[in-house]
């Protein structure tokens, strides 16, 4: 990762760093420079071709990708995170040219500790680690899944600004089960058959232990694992870490909720909730809107639960249905079913009668004209949430949404998807129920606290800050999320809720916020994030550098070379 080659940078920059003659000569505004990447990504003719082109802007001048980035969030989020990410992790080893993080595979295992010792960076706050077992919903893609790791962080520098040099990019290679990867002469990872649980446990065990050493203070985040309820378990009271898709997820679609319920003017002990998926992501936003709706709906665990209805690929989850539930959803299994079986989601539908209708399911089109029309006779403004990315495993389109619900549908979806025209000309925007509104903001907040833990609580106060921000105008707009050009600002509330939530929990520990008003913490985490257009330090130097300095006093032969 380099920024060294700028063309923004004036005469006596470039003679500091040593870079003149190494730069065009012109002298140029950022925003003559974004113009021309702008044009540059035009031009591309696949998605693909513009992914590539970023990844490489990212790596030869990261100052530049990120102003890009940030100042075009709209139009650049699609092409680094999802939707187009997810062909980039499909396509990984076929389009490979640079490294960009870390592969640590099964059989580096005994030698993590110095492995990760060769990272270049001495200062990481934070990682992303996957194991590409399930990736967005594209399913296993071995160590193609690093491209999600790479997404991820980028989105924790451009929201959260969390310093692109302090992140490392994870995959862990334990083998994949894709034959397609598994017969490909160029596929990168090592070619044998998905390890199990047990050997993820153990390689884990040894990677939290080399990360931590290497960097006491170190940020885990876990993505995209097929099944990752055991390392949540296991770390979450040992290091500071989270898991995105369970926690993150949750957080994020509760704050939607939240915002929804709201609309709907139904109050939570009469909502009825059918989910679609009942993985880690679908049980992960199951538990946080739980925990709302018994809080806000004075309702016991019991009460809450009831509410909940989770549907997998085998039909409604429930206790006498033959089969040996996954632990994850023993919790929102029914038991009130009389014996009856339920396979399909229309037939679901049918019997719950939903208010609120998520798919977490990766089945994309799942959510039909006929599920879409029932919906709007069950409440007047159906909450319709097709959370499954990339955009080809949505369960339905906004387009969809909307026509079918005679446009009173409250919808989010996981990828973005183009604003409607409504039949009266007014505009609609689709609300994006992606984690990326949460993920940098806890990450945020996790390094301004130097927190020793992620616990339930601080999660909680992410999706609150997050459904609290928005504008007095986004909310006349009909929005559930903010707007994507605000997200910067976003991500600082939200680390401001997270960072409470660790104090009140007395997991943080630095000393340095003790005492703050949340006016003077903002403030502080603010100047904390990395500035992509701040001019670099060195700029202010005007003397010499100490090695110029030095060989100049010695008079020695090399003066001037750094050899
Ligand atoms: N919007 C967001 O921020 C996020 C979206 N997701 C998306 O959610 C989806 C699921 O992710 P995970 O829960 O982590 O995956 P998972 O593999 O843990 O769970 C998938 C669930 O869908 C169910 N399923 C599969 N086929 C089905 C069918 N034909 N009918 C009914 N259910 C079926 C499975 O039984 C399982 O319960 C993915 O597409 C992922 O991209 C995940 C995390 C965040
Ligand atoms: C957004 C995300 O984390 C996922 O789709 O897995
Ligand atoms: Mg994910």
């Amino acid at each position: 990762m380099s920024t060294r080659f700028d063309t923004s940078y004036e005469p006596q920059l470039r003679q500091n760093l040593h870079i003149s003659g190494l730069v065009p000569p012109v002298v140029e505004s950022h925003d003559i420079q974004i113009k021309r990447c702008l044009k540059a990504i035009h031009s591309k003719k696949t998605e693909i071709d513009k992914y590539l082109y970023l990844s490489h802007l990212r790596n030869s001048n990261f100052n530049l990708f990120y102003r890009l980035l940030i100042d075009n969030m709209r139009e650049i989020t699609p092409l680094v995170y999802t939707p187009v990410v997810g062909e980039a992790c499909e396509n990984w080893s076929h389009i490979f040219s640079e490294p960009e993080g870390m592969y640590l595979s099964w059989a580096d295992r005994g030698h993590l500790s110095d492995i990760i010792h060769n990272w270049p960076e001495k200062e990481v706050d934070i990682t992303v680690v996957t194991d590409g077992s399930r990736i967005l919903g594209l399913g296993d893609l071995g160590v193609g899944g690093i491209g999600i790791s790479i997404g991820k962080l980028a989105l924790y520098t451009a929201c959260a600004g969390i310093h692109p040099t302090k992140t490392l990019p994870i995959v862990i290679d334990l083998g994949t089960d894709n034959e397609r990867l598994l017969n490909d002469e160029l596929y990168l990872g090592l070619k044998m058959k998905r390890l199990g649980e047990k050997d993820m446990m153990k390689f884990l065990d040894e990677l939290m232990v080399a990360l931590k050493t290497r960097w006491p203070s170190i940020i885990i985040q876990f993505e995209d694992f097929k099944n990752p309820f055991p390392s949540l378990a296991k770390y979450q009271n040992m290091y500071t870490c989270f898991n995105d898709d369970i926690q993150g997820t949750g957080a994020v679609i509760l704050a939607g909720v939240i915002n929804a319920v709201r609309e709907t003017k139904i109050p939570p002990q009469d909502q009825r909730l059918v989910f679609l998926g009942a993985g880690s992501a679908g049980v992960g936003v199951a538990r946080q809107i739980m925990e709302m709706f018994k809080k806000e709906g004075n309702l016991s665990e019991d009460e809450a639960r009831k509410l909940f209805y989770l549907v997998d690929s085998k039909g409604l989850v429930t206790n006498d249905r033959g089969d040996k539930l996954q632990e994850h959803k023993i919790v929102f299994s029914r038991n009130d079913n009389n014996g009856q079986q339920f396979k399909t989601l229309d037939e679901v539908i049918d019997y719950v009668k939903p208010t609120i209708l998520m798919g977490l399911s990766t089945i994309g089109g799942a959510f039909t004209e006929g599920i879409i029309k029932k919906m709007t006779t069950f409440s007047e403004r159906p909450i319709i949430f097709p959370l499954s990315n990339p955009v080809s495993k949505s369960e339905c389109t906004f387009e969809d949404a909307m026509k079918h619900t005679d446009e009173k549908v409250l919808f989010a979806s996981g990828s973005p998807f183009p604003n409607y025209e409504g039949k009266d000309g007014k505009i609609y925007e689709a609300g994006q129920g992606n984690n990326m509104y949460v993920f940098p903001g806890i990450g945020m907040g996790a390094i301004v606290s130097q927190a020793s833990l992620i616990n339930q609580d601080m999660i909680y106060a992410s999706a609150e800050s997050l459904a609290a921000s928005l504008t007095p105008e986004e909310r006349a707009d009909g929005l559930l999320y903010p707007r994507i050009n605000r997200i910067r600002e976003v991500s600082a509330q939200v680390a401001l809720g997270v960072v409470r939530a660790a104090e009140r929990n007395h997991v943080a520990r630095n000393p340095e916020i003790n005492g703050m008003d949340d006016d003077t913490l903002v403030e502080y985490i603010k100047q904390k994030m990395y500035d992509p257009s701040a001019v670099p330090t060195e700029a202010k130097e005007t003397e010499p550098d100490m090695w110029t300095w030095l060989t100049s006093k010695l008079s020695l032969p090399w003066s001037h070379s750094k050899l």
